[in-house]
Formats: structure tokens, C-alpha cells, sequence
């Protein structure tokens, strides 16, 4: 569904130019759950926006369903762009509006063939009773939510997720990693998550691109399972990390 061939992206530093990415080669199956691990600055955002082409590669090959994004007329790419969810760290939610209007507003900006009913996504997302709410009443976690619902409301045949948790605390984490999972489960779309976090890796992605200074350095077979015990409450994991560590 997505290949990339030795992808490098340029960019003006502090010192002169550098390579934000270096010479990426990686492949994504249809219906795959791909993470894209490494530190901050490694790059990971930069490989993630070439999908959608909010990012351009300074030189390599960018190919999606088989047609190379960076070839396609304006219309085109627009329709490419639409066949394209994705989530952000810090939800990106417009804070004058209502949940609701939140979740309807890809739907108010372009048209789409078959989009799922707000309801529904609000009822997959758990959120059916706080539709009439503003983004400053509700948690992060329901935040995100909010997030995930706007991004399966077109029926996306990609979701792109860029830091989907990082703004979030651990058992949030687990939640929203698991509403992520169903969605997987249901719609059946590819999912690519950039992370930072290991566990979330290892509860919800099938292979990972580990990426260093711009350089893809492996990609794993990720061993299923969770990333850690579950813990009756937070207080127990607590005493289970700074007592046992
Ligand atoms: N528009 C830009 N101009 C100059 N440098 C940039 C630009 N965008 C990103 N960079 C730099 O490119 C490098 C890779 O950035 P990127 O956001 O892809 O990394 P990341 O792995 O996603 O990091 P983080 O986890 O902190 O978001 C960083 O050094 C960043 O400062």
C-alpha cells in the first residue's frame, strides 16, 4: 500500500544543510499496522507526512496504491489526500466547536462517497454522550477520541498516526491504543503510528521501522502481546516500576 525508495529530505540547519531523512527504503502491506519508532528528531514525522504530502521529499520515490504522489495533478492529489486520515500529539481539535461539529467538519470541507454517520463514530469512539461538549470539557483521552472519530468519519483507506498518546498518561495510553486497534478491527484500513513509546509499539504494531538521525536502521517483526502486565490500578503499577525496577 505504501512504498518509499531511498527517500532523503533536505533541510537548512543551524550549521548548513542536513539529511532529516537519509536514504529511507521501507514498504507497508494493505491492512498493516506499521510503527515507526526512534528519538526525537530521528525523523519520523518528516517519512510520516510524505504519505499525505504535507511533506516533500528532496529526492526518492514516494508511491501509494501505486501511483507515485509526488506525480500527481493538483485534483488528483487532493483525492489522494482524502483517502488519508490522521491523527496529531496534541489533537488538533477546533476548540470553538461542539464535539460534534469536530467530527463533521471533514465531511463540511470535501465531499466523500460512503462516510460513516457522526453518531456512529461517536458510539465507536465511546463518546455518544458528550457530543454537545466543547474540547476544553473534556480529557485528553477524550480528546483524542475526538480525534480518532474526525479521522474515521471519511472511512480512510490510510490512517496515519503521529505521536497518537504521546500527550497522554499511561492508562490513557492503553485506552486509546485500544480504540485504535478496533478501528483497525472494523474498518480494516493501513495504520502507520509514529512513536516514541515502546509499548505502544509492541501492543498494536505488526513490524517497526526503527529510524536513527534520519537513517532507517532496522525493521522488526514485532513478537505480539502487550507491552507490559496489566495492573489493577494505577497505584499498583506505580509500586510495581519504583519498587521492582
Ligand atoms: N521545516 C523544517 N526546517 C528545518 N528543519 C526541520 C524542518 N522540519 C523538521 N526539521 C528537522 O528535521 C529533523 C527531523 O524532524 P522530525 O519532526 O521528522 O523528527 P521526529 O523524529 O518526528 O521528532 P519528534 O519526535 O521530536 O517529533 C529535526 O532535526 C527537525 O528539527
Amino acid at each position: 500500500m505504501i512504498k518509499m525508495n531511498n527517500v532523503t529530505r533536505t533541510y537548512q540547519g543551524q550549521d548548513g544543510e542536513f539529511n532529516a531523512v537519509d536514504d529511507v527504503s521501507l514498504e507497508i502491506g494493505e491492512n498493516e499496522i506499521f510503527g515507526l519508532i526512534g528519538e526525537s528528531g530521528a525523523g519520523k514525522s518528516t517519512v510520516l507526512r510524505f504519505i499525505n504530502a504535507l511533506e516533500t521529499p528532496t529526492s526518492g520515490v514516494v508511491e501509494v496504491d501505486g501511483t507515485d504522489v509526488f506525480s500527481l495533478s493538483k485534483k488528483k492529489l487532493r483525492a489522494h489526500q482524502k483517502g488519508i486520515g490522521m491523527i496529531f500529539q496534541q489533537f488538533n481539535l477546533l476548540n470553538n466547536k461542539t464535539v460534534r461539529e469536530n467530527v463533521q467538519l471533514p465531511l463540511e470541507l470535501h465531499k466523500y462517497k460512503d462516510p460513516l454517520s457522526v453518531r456512529e463514530v461517536l458510539e465507536f469512539v465511546g463518546l455518544s454522550g458528550k457530543s454537545d461538549r466543547h474540547p476544553s470539557q473534556l480529557s485528553g483521552g477524550e480528546k483524542q477520541r475526538v480525534g480518532i472519530a474526525r479521522a474515521l468519519i471519511t472511512r480512510p483507506k490510510i490512517l496515519l498516526c503521529d505521536e497518537p498518546t504521546s500527550a497522554l498518561d499511561e492508562s490513557t495510553t492503553e485506552e486509546i491504543v485500544g480504540v485504535l486497534k478496533r478501528a483497525h478491527e472494523k474498518f480494516g484500513m493501513t495504520v502507520l503510528v509514529v512513536t516514541h513509546e515502546l509499548n505502544v509499539i509492541k501492543s498494536m504494531c505488526e513490524r517497526c521501522a526503527v529510524l536513527e538521525k534520519g537513517h532507517l536502521v532496522d525493521i522488526i517483526d514485532v513478537v505480539p502481546g502487550a507491552g507490559r502486565p496489566d495492573y489493577e490500578s494505577y497505584h499498583q503499577r506505580v509500586l510495581e516500576v519504583l519498587k521492582n525496577a
